[in-house]
């Protein structure tokens, strides 16, 4: 076994703690090529698909590849930002603004975030987390509800990297908080925030992304984890079973995924007469492919060519303050016993710094 090269070892008290924020991944750019390698990265996950090798291997590079890479180059440049995909975006901020908080609450983190696909790999960002004198280090899955074909894939890649590694930090991972009050607190904000602009619908479609049906039957805990979101959800917003209801999206292949599916459901419940449906997607922290193209664009000319009136999409958590505020807090829970806390001289120098701009603030305000 060959060992990565590794920084000097920095021993206890100095090495740090950080807390890395691990989203799906995203194409590089909205083109074929770009496409094509994520594709080819993701699907080449025996997590993702579970069909014997050899088999899949020609279903993917004769059929998969050639055909759906440009199909869905051109989804992905219809939502594509001048910032870049908009999964990597918000994934990226969301960091950046969970160290703040986190930060505010006292703690000395790093706060990273990689790809389990495509760019930043999760190998890169823990090779620079441990030049970085990481010594401790928490994963946090950008997935609300655990499943083997996400969650556990991310500490596969995890442990794959640190399987190169001789002084390995200390880890610790974040199964699910599909149930966490916090999580669904900030569910709630953002759509009675939506509401308030909007009115509220006639129905509300939570849409979780699909999975093969046969995992549930294998043990994936993934479905009762979207049916528990969903209902605690719906309690808080005060609605009865008639008033929402939960569908699984993005069906892949041939075999039958979760049902009911988003797409025929939106169909069924315009020619019923349902006049308007909001549609929210609570397993997906950020935007993305999968709610802006196919849920915001596709869902919509499927529900109003069936013959419904009104269509509206929430959209995801982001950047939203409640959201980031709970991912600090389902963070915070985690960090028992690890030392993050700022020490007495450095909540000092944080005050010091925080009078000094007050002074400079004030001496700005009086020379103008
Ligand atoms: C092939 C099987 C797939 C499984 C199983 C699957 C599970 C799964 N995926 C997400 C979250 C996301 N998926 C996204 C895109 C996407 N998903 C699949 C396939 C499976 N997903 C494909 C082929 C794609 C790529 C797009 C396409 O060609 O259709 C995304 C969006 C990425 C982006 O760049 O915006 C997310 C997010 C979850 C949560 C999940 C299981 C619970
Ligand atoms: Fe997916
Ligand atoms: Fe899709």
């Amino acid at each position: 076994m060959a060992f990565l090269k590794e920084p000097p070892f920095t021993h206890g008290k100095t090495g740090k703690t950080a807390v890395l924020l691990v989203n799906l991944g995203t194409p590089d750019a909205p083109t074929t090529k770009a496409v094509r390698r994520y594709l080819k990265q993701f699907l080449s996950d025996p997590r993702v698909v579970e069909i014997p090798r050899a088999i899949w291997w020609l279903i993917l590079h004769c059929l998969i590849l050639p055909f759906r890479s440009s199909k869905s180059a051109h989804k992905y440049a219809s939502i594509w930002s001048n910032e870049g995909s908009p999964l990597k975006v918000h994934t990226g901020k969301q960091a950046t603004l969970l160290r703040g908080y986190l930060g505010q609450r006292g703690h000395r983190l790093q706060v990273a975030y990689a790809m389990r696909y495509g760019s930043p790999a999760i190998g890169e960002v823990l090779e620079q987390l441990k030049a970085e004198g990481c010594e401790r280090l928490l994963v946090l899955p950008a997935y609300p509800q655990y499943s083997a074909t996400t969650t556990a894939s991310i500490y596969d890649a995890v442990f794959a990297h640190y399987a190169q590694v001789r002084n390995v930090p200390e880890l610790r991972f974040i199964k699910h908080y599909h149930d966490h009050e916090a999580y669904i607190q900030a569910l709630k904000d953002s759509v009675l925030a939506y509401w308030a602009m909007h009115g509220a619908p006639d129905k509300l479609i939570m849409s979780f992304h699909g999975v093969p049906k046969r995992t549930l039957l294998l043990g994936d805990p993934y479905h009762c984890e979207c049916h528990k979101t969903a209902r605690l959800l719906a309690q808080q917003l005060g609605l009865g079973p008639e008033q929402y209801q939960l569908t699984f999206q993005s069906r892949f292949g041939k075999a039958e995924w979760l049902q009911p599916y988003t797409a025929p459901t939106l169909q069924a419940l315009a020619k019923q007469g349902v006049k308007r449906v909001d549609v929210m997607c609570p397993g997906f922290t950020s935007d993305c492919l999968e709610t802006l193209e196919e849920i915001a664009i596709e869902g919509k000319q499927d529900f109003l060519q069936a013959g419904g009136k009104e269509f509206h999409f929430i959209p995801c958590l982001n950047q939203a303050p409640g959201w980031i505020s709970a991912m600090a807090e389902i963070v915070e829970e985690q960090l028992i016993g690890w030392p993050t806390h700022l020490t007495e001289a450095e909540r000092e120098e944080l005050k010091q710094q925080v009078e000094m701009s007050k002074k400079q603030a004030l001496s700005l305000g009086a020379s103008q």
